[in-house]
Protein backbone atom coordinates (compact mmCIF):
# COMPACT_ATOMS: atom_id res chain seq x y z
CA UNK A 1 0.00 0.00 0.00
CA UNK A 2 1.68 3.51 -0.83
CA UNK A 3 0.71 6.92 -0.71
CA UNK A 4 0.82 10.43 1.36
CA UNK A 5 0.66 10.40 5.06
CA UNK A 6 -2.09 12.87 5.82
CA UNK A 7 -4.37 14.21 8.73
CA UNK A 8 -8.76 13.47 8.31
CA UNK A 9 -11.06 15.02 10.20
CA UNK A 10 -14.66 13.01 11.59
CA UNK A 11 -16.91 12.64 14.65
CA UNK A 12 -16.26 9.61 16.78
CA UNK A 13 -19.22 7.07 18.03
CA UNK A 14 -20.53 10.14 21.00
CA UNK A 15 -20.49 12.94 18.02
CA UNK A 16 -17.30 14.74 19.15
CA UNK A 17 -14.84 15.84 16.17
CA UNK A 18 -11.00 14.52 15.97
CA UNK A 19 -8.33 14.61 13.53
CA UNK A 20 -6.80 11.60 13.28
CA UNK A 21 -3.66 10.46 10.82
CA UNK A 22 -4.67 8.30 7.22
CA UNK A 23 -2.87 7.78 4.37
CA UNK A 24 -4.47 9.05 1.40
CA UNK A 25 -3.93 7.48 -2.88
CA UNK A 26 -5.00 7.74 -5.48
CA UNK A 27 -8.15 5.39 -4.54
CA UNK A 28 -9.19 7.50 -1.29
CA UNK A 29 -8.28 8.05 2.52
CA UNK A 30 -7.23 4.91 4.61
CA UNK A 31 -7.70 4.26 8.07
CA UNK A 32 -3.69 3.45 8.18
CA UNK A 33 -1.36 6.01 10.38
CA UNK A 34 2.38 5.11 9.61
CA UNK A 35 3.93 7.63 12.35
CA UNK A 36 3.03 5.20 15.43
CA UNK A 37 5.25 1.86 15.63
CA UNK A 38 4.83 -0.30 12.39
CA UNK A 39 1.53 1.63 11.78
CA UNK A 40 -1.82 1.79 13.09
CA UNK A 41 -4.85 -0.26 10.65
CA UNK A 42 -8.57 0.22 10.86
CA UNK A 43 -11.22 -2.47 9.37
CA UNK A 44 -14.36 -2.78 8.67
CA UNK A 45 -15.94 -6.26 9.28
CA UNK A 46 -19.57 -5.09 8.03
CA UNK A 47 -21.33 -6.17 10.58
CA UNK A 48 -20.10 -9.96 9.78
CA UNK A 49 -17.58 -12.06 12.00
CA UNK A 50 -14.85 -12.53 9.59
CA UNK A 51 -11.48 -10.31 11.05
CA UNK A 52 -9.82 -8.57 10.29
CA UNK A 53 -12.33 -7.94 7.53
CA UNK A 54 -11.36 -4.73 4.89
CA UNK A 55 -9.10 -2.10 5.71
CA UNK A 56 -11.31 1.03 5.92
CA UNK A 57 -11.29 3.39 3.22
CA UNK A 58 -13.08 6.42 2.94
CA UNK A 59 -14.02 8.36 -0.30
CA UNK A 60 -12.65 12.46 0.77
CA UNK A 61 -10.99 11.71 4.07
CA UNK A 62 -13.64 13.51 6.07
CA UNK A 63 -15.34 10.69 8.20
CA UNK A 64 -18.48 12.12 9.53
CA UNK A 65 -20.81 9.44 8.64
CA UNK A 66 -22.68 7.73 11.53
CA UNK A 67 -21.17 4.36 10.23
CA UNK A 68 -17.39 6.16 10.65
CA UNK A 69 -17.92 6.97 14.16
CA UNK A 70 -16.88 3.77 15.97
CA UNK A 71 -13.56 3.31 13.18
CA UNK A 72 -12.32 7.29 14.40
CA UNK A 73 -12.62 6.34 17.88
CA UNK A 74 -11.12 2.90 17.71
CA UNK A 75 -8.07 4.35 15.35
CA UNK A 76 -7.56 7.33 17.59
CA UNK A 77 -7.94 6.09 20.89
CA UNK A 78 -5.41 3.34 19.62
CA UNK A 79 -2.90 6.49 18.76
CA UNK A 80 -3.43 7.30 21.72
CA UNK A 81 -2.70 4.13 23.75
CA UNK A 82 0.58 3.71 21.97
CA UNK A 83 1.26 7.27 22.92
CA UNK A 84 0.71 6.21 26.97
CA UNK A 85 3.02 3.56 26.33
CA UNK A 86 5.33 4.97 24.70
CA UNK A 87 5.47 8.28 26.14
CA UNK A 88 4.75 7.18 29.99
CA UNK A 89 6.37 3.82 29.81
CA UNK A 90 9.14 3.91 27.02
CA UNK A 91 6.99 0.70 25.80
CA UNK A 92 6.95 0.84 21.74
CA UNK A 93 3.74 -0.40 20.83
CA UNK A 94 2.14 -3.46 22.70
CA UNK A 95 5.50 -5.82 22.64
CA UNK A 96 8.05 -3.36 22.95
CA UNK A 97 9.00 -3.69 19.20
CA UNK A 98 7.06 -1.50 17.44
CA UNK A 99 3.96 -4.24 16.51
CA UNK A 100 1.55 -2.93 14.41
CA UNK A 101 -1.89 -2.33 15.58
CA UNK A 102 -5.08 -3.73 14.11
CA UNK A 103 -8.64 -3.14 14.94
CA UNK A 104 -11.41 -4.64 13.54
CA UNK A 105 -15.42 -2.83 14.35
CA UNK A 106 -18.50 -3.07 13.48
CA UNK A 107 -17.77 -7.08 14.31
CA UNK A 108 -21.44 -8.97 14.38
CA UNK A 109 -24.46 -8.06 14.38
CA UNK A 110 -25.55 -6.05 17.77
CA UNK A 111 -22.52 -7.73 19.21
CA UNK A 112 -22.35 -6.82 22.70
CA UNK A 113 -18.50 -7.05 23.66
CA UNK A 114 -15.31 -6.19 22.37
CA UNK A 115 -12.19 -8.34 22.92
CA UNK A 116 -8.34 -8.99 22.31
CA UNK A 117 -8.34 -11.81 19.76
CA UNK A 118 -4.65 -12.36 20.40
CA UNK A 119 -3.72 -10.62 17.25
CA UNK A 120 -5.83 -7.79 17.63
CA UNK A 121 -8.42 -5.86 18.53
CA UNK A 122 -12.36 -6.27 17.83
CA UNK A 123 -15.09 -4.33 18.82
CA UNK A 124 -18.50 -4.60 18.34
CA UNK A 125 -21.54 -2.17 17.55
CA UNK A 126 -23.55 -2.89 20.74
CA UNK A 127 -27.48 -3.61 20.39
CA UNK A 128 -27.59 0.05 21.53
CA UNK A 129 -29.15 -0.46 25.06
CA UNK A 130 -26.52 -2.43 26.72
CA UNK A 131 -23.94 -0.85 24.86
CA UNK A 132 -23.28 1.39 22.00
CA UNK A 133 -20.38 0.75 19.71
CA UNK A 134 -17.47 -0.69 21.93
CA UNK A 135 -14.95 1.20 20.75
CA UNK A 136 -15.84 4.78 21.63
CA UNK A 137 -14.53 4.45 25.24
CA UNK A 138 -10.93 4.86 25.49
CA UNK A 139 -10.63 3.07 28.37
CA UNK A 140 -12.23 0.29 26.57
CA UNK A 141 -9.33 0.48 24.14
CA UNK A 142 -6.82 0.79 26.54
CA UNK A 143 -8.24 -2.26 28.01
CA UNK A 144 -7.89 -4.46 25.09
CA UNK A 145 -4.51 -3.30 24.32
CA UNK A 146 -3.55 -3.99 27.48
CA UNK A 147 -4.45 -7.48 27.25
CA UNK A 148 -1.76 -7.70 24.21
CA UNK A 149 0.62 -5.83 26.80
CA UNK A 150 -0.04 -8.31 29.28
CA UNK A 151 -0.01 -11.51 26.87
CA UNK A 152 3.72 -10.08 25.41
CA UNK A 153 5.12 -9.78 29.28
CA UNK A 154 3.76 -11.64 32.08
CA UNK A 155 1.71 -13.32 29.84
CA UNK A 156 -0.39 -13.79 33.04
CA UNK A 157 -2.67 -17.20 32.23
CA UNK A 158 -6.65 -16.35 31.51
CA UNK A 159 -8.63 -18.19 34.40
CA UNK A 160 -8.66 -17.98 38.13
CA UNK A 161 -6.35 -15.84 39.72
CA UNK A 162 -3.81 -14.67 37.35
CA UNK A 163 -6.30 -14.59 35.27
CA UNK A 164 -7.94 -11.37 37.88
CA UNK A 165 -5.12 -9.70 37.88
CA UNK A 166 -4.53 -10.26 33.93
CA UNK A 167 -8.28 -8.32 33.97
CA UNK A 168 -7.23 -6.21 36.48
CA UNK A 169 -3.93 -5.00 34.38
CA UNK A 170 -6.71 -3.89 31.59
CA UNK A 171 -8.43 -1.91 33.90
CA UNK A 172 -5.65 -0.12 35.66
CA UNK A 173 -4.23 0.76 32.69
CA UNK A 174 -7.49 1.63 30.88
CA UNK A 175 -8.22 3.94 33.47
CA UNK A 176 -4.92 5.55 33.62
CA UNK A 177 -4.75 6.60 30.01
CA UNK A 178 -7.97 7.28 30.37
CA UNK A 179 -6.61 9.98 33.16
CA UNK A 180 -3.62 10.88 31.21
CA UNK A 181 -5.95 12.18 28.16
CA UNK A 182 -7.89 14.08 30.81
CA UNK A 183 -10.88 12.02 28.63
CA UNK A 184 -13.58 12.42 31.45
CA UNK A 185 -11.15 10.45 33.86
CA UNK A 186 -12.94 8.49 36.38
CA UNK A 187 -12.08 5.28 38.19
CA UNK A 188 -14.50 3.44 36.26
CA UNK A 189 -14.87 1.14 33.12
CA UNK A 190 -16.62 1.33 29.85
CA UNK A 191 -19.27 3.80 31.40
CA UNK A 192 -18.81 6.17 28.24
CA UNK A 193 -20.30 2.93 26.33
CA UNK A 194 -22.83 1.48 28.78
CA UNK A 195 -26.17 1.69 28.63
CA UNK A 196 -26.92 5.08 27.22
CA UNK A 197 -30.48 5.68 28.92
CA UNK A 198 -28.97 4.95 32.19
CA UNK A 199 -26.42 7.46 33.71
CA UNK A 200 -24.28 7.61 35.58
CA UNK A 201 -23.64 3.79 35.29
CA UNK A 202 -20.49 1.19 34.45
CA UNK A 203 -19.57 -1.84 33.21
CA UNK A 204 -17.13 -2.33 36.45
CA UNK A 205 -16.06 0.87 39.24
CA UNK A 206 -12.69 0.37 40.82
CA UNK A 207 -13.27 2.61 43.36
CA UNK A 208 -16.37 0.22 44.71
CA UNK A 209 -16.21 -3.04 42.70
CA UNK A 210 -19.41 -4.44 44.36
CA UNK A 211 -21.63 -1.85 42.66
CA UNK A 212 -21.20 -4.14 39.79
CA UNK A 213 -21.68 -6.94 42.89
CA UNK A 214 -17.93 -7.66 42.54
CA UNK A 215 -15.95 -8.57 45.38
CA UNK A 216 -13.68 -5.39 47.03
CA UNK A 217 -12.04 -8.00 49.68
CA UNK A 218 -9.95 -11.50 49.07
CA UNK A 219 -12.47 -13.16 52.08
CA UNK A 220 -15.05 -12.55 49.29
CA UNK A 221 -13.12 -13.84 46.29
CA UNK A 222 -15.57 -16.31 44.18
CA UNK A 223 -14.60 -19.73 44.05
CA UNK A 224 -16.57 -20.91 41.26
CA UNK A 225 -15.89 -21.89 37.45
CA UNK A 226 -17.95 -19.39 35.61
CA UNK A 227 -16.36 -16.75 33.87
CA UNK A 228 -12.74 -18.53 33.66
CA UNK A 229 -12.81 -18.56 37.22
CA UNK A 230 -14.01 -15.00 37.84
CA UNK A 231 -11.20 -13.19 35.58
CA UNK A 232 -14.01 -10.50 35.87
CA UNK A 233 -15.04 -10.72 39.35
CA UNK A 234 -12.04 -10.98 41.60
CA UNK A 235 -10.52 -8.33 39.29
CA UNK A 236 -12.73 -6.34 42.08
CA UNK A 237 -9.83 -6.99 44.70
CA UNK A 238 -6.99 -5.66 42.28
CA UNK A 239 -8.99 -3.26 40.81
CA UNK A 240 -10.03 -1.58 44.82
CA UNK A 241 -6.37 -1.70 45.57
CA UNK A 242 -5.33 0.28 42.89
CA UNK A 243 -8.23 2.77 43.49
CA UNK A 244 -6.62 3.16 46.85
CA UNK A 245 -3.11 3.61 45.87
CA UNK A 246 -4.08 5.92 43.46
CA UNK A 247 -6.13 8.13 45.60
CA UNK A 248 -5.69 6.86 49.28
CA UNK A 249 -8.27 6.04 51.36
CA UNK A 250 -9.67 3.67 54.29
CA UNK A 251 -10.63 0.20 53.61
CA UNK A 252 -12.09 -2.52 55.79
CA UNK A 253 -10.32 -0.51 58.70
CA UNK A 254 -6.93 -0.49 56.84
CA UNK A 255 -6.08 3.52 55.94
CA UNK A 256 -3.64 4.19 52.70
CA UNK A 257 -2.09 7.16 51.43
CA UNK A 258 -2.85 7.93 48.17
CA UNK A 259 0.39 8.26 45.49
CA UNK A 260 -0.96 9.29 43.10
CA UNK A 261 -1.55 7.67 39.57
CA UNK A 262 2.20 8.28 37.65
CA UNK A 263 3.55 6.18 40.37
CA UNK A 264 1.19 4.21 40.54
CA UNK A 265 1.54 3.47 37.37
CA UNK A 266 5.04 3.02 37.28
CA UNK A 267 4.76 0.65 39.94
CA UNK A 268 2.34 -1.58 37.94
CA UNK A 269 3.53 -1.09 34.57
CA UNK A 270 7.24 -2.43 36.25
CA UNK A 271 5.32 -5.14 38.02
CA UNK A 272 3.76 -6.60 35.42
CA UNK A 273 6.82 -6.73 32.97
CA UNK A 274 9.22 -7.54 35.58
CA UNK A 275 7.82 -10.24 38.49
CA UNK A 276 4.80 -11.22 36.93
CA UNK A 277 4.81 -14.71 35.61
CA UNK A 278 1.94 -16.46 34.00
CA UNK A 279 1.03 -18.66 37.48
CA UNK A 280 1.12 -15.60 39.82
CA UNK A 281 -1.87 -15.81 42.15
CA UNK A 282 -3.24 -12.69 44.74
CA UNK A 283 -0.17 -13.76 46.93
CA UNK A 284 2.66 -13.87 44.62
CA UNK A 285 0.91 -10.20 42.90
CA UNK A 286 1.60 -8.11 46.32
CA UNK A 287 5.62 -9.80 46.48
CA UNK A 288 6.23 -8.30 42.99
CA UNK A 289 4.22 -4.87 43.73
CA UNK A 290 6.40 -4.42 46.91
CA UNK A 291 9.29 -5.76 44.85
CA UNK A 292 8.48 -3.71 42.04
CA UNK A 293 8.17 0.01 44.38
CA UNK A 294 11.10 -1.18 46.22
CA UNK A 295 13.07 -0.83 43.05
CA UNK A 296 11.91 2.20 41.77
CA UNK A 297 11.28 3.82 45.37
CA UNK A 298 13.43 2.15 48.07
CA UNK A 299 12.36 0.06 50.53
CA UNK A 300 11.58 2.73 53.35
CA UNK A 301 9.44 4.91 51.03
CA UNK A 302 6.27 6.13 51.55
CA UNK A 303 5.57 4.22 48.27
CA UNK A 304 6.43 0.77 49.44
CA UNK A 305 4.45 1.85 52.87
CA UNK A 306 1.22 2.30 50.58
CA UNK A 307 1.68 -0.80 48.49
CA UNK A 308 1.51 -2.70 51.82
CA UNK A 309 -1.32 -1.12 52.98
CA UNK A 310 -3.54 -1.09 49.54
CA UNK A 311 -2.67 -4.76 49.48
CA UNK A 312 -3.25 -5.25 53.45
CA UNK A 313 -6.79 -3.61 53.06
CA UNK A 314 -8.13 -5.81 50.52
CA UNK A 315 -6.95 -8.71 52.48
CA UNK A 316 -4.34 -9.63 50.29
CA UNK A 317 -1.00 -10.09 53.37
C1 LIG B 1 -13.78 -4.28 27.96
C2 LIG B 1 -15.28 -4.28 28.16
C3 LIG B 1 -15.94 -3.17 27.33
C4 LIG B 1 -15.92 -5.58 27.77
C5 LIG B 1 -17.31 -5.47 28.35
C6 LIG B 1 -18.07 -6.71 28.42
C7 LIG B 1 -19.11 -7.08 27.61
N1 LIG B 1 -19.51 -8.26 28.10
C8 LIG B 1 -20.60 -9.07 27.63
C9 LIG B 1 -21.89 -8.52 28.14
C10 LIG B 1 -23.01 -8.61 27.34
C11 LIG B 1 -24.23 -8.13 27.81
C12 LIG B 1 -24.31 -7.57 29.09
C13 LIG B 1 -25.65 -7.10 29.60
O1 LIG B 1 -25.67 -6.47 30.69
O2 LIG B 1 -26.66 -7.37 28.91
C14 LIG B 1 -23.19 -7.46 29.89
C15 LIG B 1 -21.97 -7.95 29.42
N2 LIG B 1 -18.78 -8.59 29.16
N3 LIG B 1 -17.88 -7.64 29.35
C16 LIG B 1 -15.10 -6.75 28.31
O3 LIG B 1 -14.79 -6.83 29.48
N4 LIG B 1 -14.78 -7.67 27.37
C17 LIG B 1 -13.94 -8.84 27.74
C18 LIG B 1 -13.99 -9.85 26.62
C19 LIG B 1 -13.29 -11.13 27.08
C20 LIG B 1 -13.39 -12.23 26.04
C21 LIG B 1 -12.62 -13.46 26.47
N5 LIG B 1 -11.25 -13.40 26.09
C22 LIG B 1 -12.49 -8.43 27.97
O4 LIG B 1 -11.91 -7.72 27.12
O5 LIG B 1 -11.98 -8.83 29.03
ZN1 LIG C 1 -10.41 -7.84 29.57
Amino acid sequence: LTGEDSTATGKGVLGDTKSFNTLVNSNGSYLVDRTRGSGIFTYDAKNRTRTPGTLWLDSDNVYNAAYDGAAVDAHTYAGQTYDYFQDVHSRNSYDGNGAELISTVHYGRSYNNAFWSGSQMVYGDGDGNTFVPLSGALDVIAHELTHAVTDTSADLIYQNESGAINESMSDIFGTLVEHHFNNKPDWQVGEDIYTPSVAGDALRSMEDPTLSGDPDHYSKRYTGTGDYGGVHINSGISNKAAFLLANGGTHYGVTVAGIGNDKAGDIYYRTLTQYLTPNSNYSHFRVSTIQAATDLYGASSAEVASVKAAFSAVGVN
